[in-house]
């Protein structure tokens, strides 16, 4: 553009009546290299005005036919003539001349008498003004498109924080009402607090020379919320320039993404992520103001059983509906003041945490605790299917078990492994003690790992009697594990763990192998049927390939089946009836030997006595040991002996510790006997030189 305008630079229209006045400004403007155009008078000079295209007008006022005045006031009505600079030539004082030029349009004046050497740099002068003028014009045209083009509202404030322009953003004009700003002080146009951040950071952006963004929220008559972000920017005047863009839709989409990335996409309540950031910042306030606080760790009690037997699409309603009445019973009070709704979260699959603030005692946090154990009791009905469940619960405490997130949150999950062992259904809090006692369960674990392929384990056998005759007809078979350095540990010790962490597999199929190798080779050395027991686990009698095991013990020893008793308790048979039900029957096909061990500490149950339809029974010792002064004990163990009988069982007797026990057995018709009165479990060489005695005694 400014190419286009220097190209052409150089015509000027000269319109004088008097031709010595033309000729002396034509020569005066040749002199600085401009070439001129001549009119005679007003009326010629409009007329060429319109042919020549010129780029400057110089004219006499007094003209004949058509005055200056009027001549020029002709070409700025034409299209062409609204920008020519038009100089008018007026009489010396001629002061009413002047102010006539320029009411007319003229751009400036020369006076007579004319300074003729300074003419052509005048008329170079006002061409420069006039270029500079029309580049303006054109860079303010330029930038008054691109206003348009931008959403964005401008501003420019003086450093009291008035407006001094200001030009509305068609995306901002729903905000703002559409009368000018300008003049105003910004608390006039913007809500006294948002106009107190602006004005601070207009101080610092002048003081700094840097830009500075502010961030505001502007409710619409409509009440809907608006977002903004003013960037103000030091104009280097002292005045403050300002951007202002609607940033609504930047900060629902972040609003969204904050959702996905701290919301559980299952049950809509927060996930780990925003828990973690919610306990980072009740630490702080808790430590600012000396608060205490609790976080609750909750897990559901066998969520995998209800997973794998109703299906993942079960288990997740089960979730929701989980979230749902945490969400009811954690009562708003409960909840993290400053910020309800995120310190309740899903952490993943069943585990669950609530964050307790300002707690005064730590009864408040058992009965929040208690009360979720109780809303979790009551059923929940899912697609038909009515679901009870149980919930295990751990609490940490601040300030009094840690002092950052992390313990706190592993405390409290540890407490809630402790509250699971406690049998389930439970609410427990943390002690530093359950840390020492999870790390020993830790190491026992590890330990156990290596006890087998290490040969730590061996069996322990103690005989059965039968109690008439008094003869040994069977041994039971009981680990023991010899840690390298704790010594001889106890099977009660050492068998939940081996459950829990299935472990008890690979222990109960080596000790169905050692024991049934054992009774094999006292077999051979005695030539009698001694019956080998051989306790089985819940966790075994699970597992798909039990009937395998034991086919596989029995062939490779050579032992009989019917010389094989697996002892299985109450518990155990109760567990999952229609499973028990096909196990037993691959048992019984078979020919194994089954009877129920511990009777009379669980369910006690005639039904499922006749439906597993087992072989023998063994009272439990907590029976035996009162007798015979306990009178009760004495009244059940013989119903139990009478009942066992009706349905055609052996009843064994365990705990034997006296021969008045034994006495009194005799007299209830109890069939077999076990017990210390008989021998400690011993080593299977202690076992051989018992049966070798009673062997020569019989002979
Ligand atoms: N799944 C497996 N469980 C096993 C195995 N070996 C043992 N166990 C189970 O561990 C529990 C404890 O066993 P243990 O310490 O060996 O105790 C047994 C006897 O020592 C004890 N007993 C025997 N007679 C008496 C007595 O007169 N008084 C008395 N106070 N205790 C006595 O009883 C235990 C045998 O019980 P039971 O099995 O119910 O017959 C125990 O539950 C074992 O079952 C294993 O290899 N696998």
């Amino acid at each position: 553009m400014a190419e286009a305008i220097h190209s052409k630079r150089g015509v000027v229209l000269v319109a004088d009546d008097d031709p010595v006045m033309r000729m002396l400004m034509l020569e005066m403007l040749a002199q600085v290299g401009l070439h001129g155009v001549e009119a005679a008078d007003g009326l010629e000079a409009v007329a060429l005005f319109r042919t020549a295209d010129p780029d400057l007008v110089l004219m006499d006022v007094d003209m004949p036919r058509m005055d200056g005045f009027t001549a020029c006031a002709e070409m700025r009505k034409l299209d062409s003539g609204a920008t020519v600079p038009i100089i008018m030539v007026t009489g010396g004082d001629d002061l009413e001349a002047v102010t006539n030029a320029y009411e007319a349009g003229a751009t400036d004046f020369v006076s007579k008498p004319i300074n003729w050497p300074i003419l052509g740099h005048r008329v170079l002068y006002v061409l420069r003004a006039s270029d500079a003028i029309v580049r303006l014009r054109i860079a303010d045209a330029h930038n008054r498109a691109v206003l348009a083009a931008i959403p964005d509202t401008f501003f420019r404030l003086n450093k009291d924080g008035f407006y001094l322009d200001y030009e509305q953003g068609y995306d901002t004009k729903a905000a703002f009402p559409p009368v000018s700003c300008v003049g105003k002080h910004v608390s006039e146009v913007l809500p006294a607090p948002i106009a107190a951040r602006l004005l601070d950071q207009m101080h610092t952006v002048l003081a700094s020379q840097r830009v500075r963004t502010v961030e505001y929220d502007l409710t619409l008559e409509s009440g809907d919320v608006q977002h903004f972000e003013a960037r103000l920017v030091t104009t280097g005047a002292g005045d403050v320039f300002g951007l202002v863009r609607d940033i609504s839709e930047r900060k629902r989409t972040e609003e969204q993404i904050r959702r996905l990335a701290y919301c559980d996409s299952l049950t809509g309540i927060p996930n780990r992520q925003a828990f973690l950031e919610t306990l980072e910042r009740e630490l702080a306030r808790s430590k600012r103001n000396d608060k205490k606080f609790a976080v609750l760790f909750m897990d559901l009690d066998a969520f995998k059983r209800i997973n794998d037997t109703l299906g993942h699409n079960v288990g997740d309603l089960l979730l929701k509906i989980v979230s749902d009445r945490l969400r009811e019973t954690v009562r708003p009070g409960d909840l993290v003041a400053h910020d309800e709704g995120t310190s309740l979260a899903r952490l993943g699959g069943d585990e669950f945490t609530i964050l307790l603030p300002d707690l005064d005692k730590v009864e408040d946090a058992l009965n929040v605790a208690h009360r979720i154990k109780d809303a979790m009791r009551r059923p929940f009905l899912i697609e038909g299917h009515e679901i009870f469940v149980t919930a295990s619960i751990g609490i940490s405490l601040y300030p009094e078990d840690g002092d950052d997130c992390n313990s706190l949150l592993k405390f409290a999950d540890t407490a809630m492994y402790h509250a699971k062992n406690c049998g389930k259904n439970n609410a427990k809090l943390y002690s530093s003690s359950l840390t020492m006692q999870i790390m020993s369960h830790v190491q026992l674990e590890v330990g156990l790992r290596r006890a087998l392929q290490n040969d730590e384990l061996y069996l322990l056998y103690q005989p059965q009697i039968d109690v008439r005759s008094g003869e040994i007809v069977g041994v039971e078979a009981l680990v023991r594990w010899r840690h390298p350095e704790r010594g001889i540990i106890s099977p009660t010790e050492f068998i939940p763990l081996a459950e829990e962490t299935g472990l008890i597999v690979p222990i109960g199929e080596w000790v169905l192998r050692s024991a049934c190798n054992q009774a094999r080779s006292w077999q051979r050395l005695t030539h009698r049927s001694l019956r080998m027991a051989v306790n089985l686990s819940a966790r075994q009698f699970k597992d798909e390939n039990l009937a395998q095991i034991v086919l596989s013990a029995l062939s490779d020893t050579g032992l009989e089946p019917r010389l094989l008793e697996l002892e299985l308790t109450e518990g155990t048979l109760m567990d999952d009836a229609k499973a028990t039900l096909v196990t037993l029957e691959q048992l019984r096909g078979i020919g194994v030997y089954l009877s129920i061990d511990d009777f009379g500490t669980g369910y006690s149950s005639m039904n499922y006595l006749k439906r597993f339809d087992v072989r023998a029974l063994k009272i439990d010792k907590s029976f035996i040991c009162g007798l015979p002064q306990d009178s009760e004990n004495a009244a059940i163990t013989r119903a139990i002996i009478a009942m066992a009988h009706g349905l055609k069982m052996v009843v064994v007797a365990e705990g034997v510790e006296t021969g008045e026990q034994l006495v009194l057995l005799e007299e209830y018709g109890c069939d077999m006997a076990q017990g210390f009165y008989f021998g400690r479990p011993s080593p299977a060489e202690a076992i051989t030189e018992k049966l070798r005695l009673q062997t020569c005694v019989a002979k």
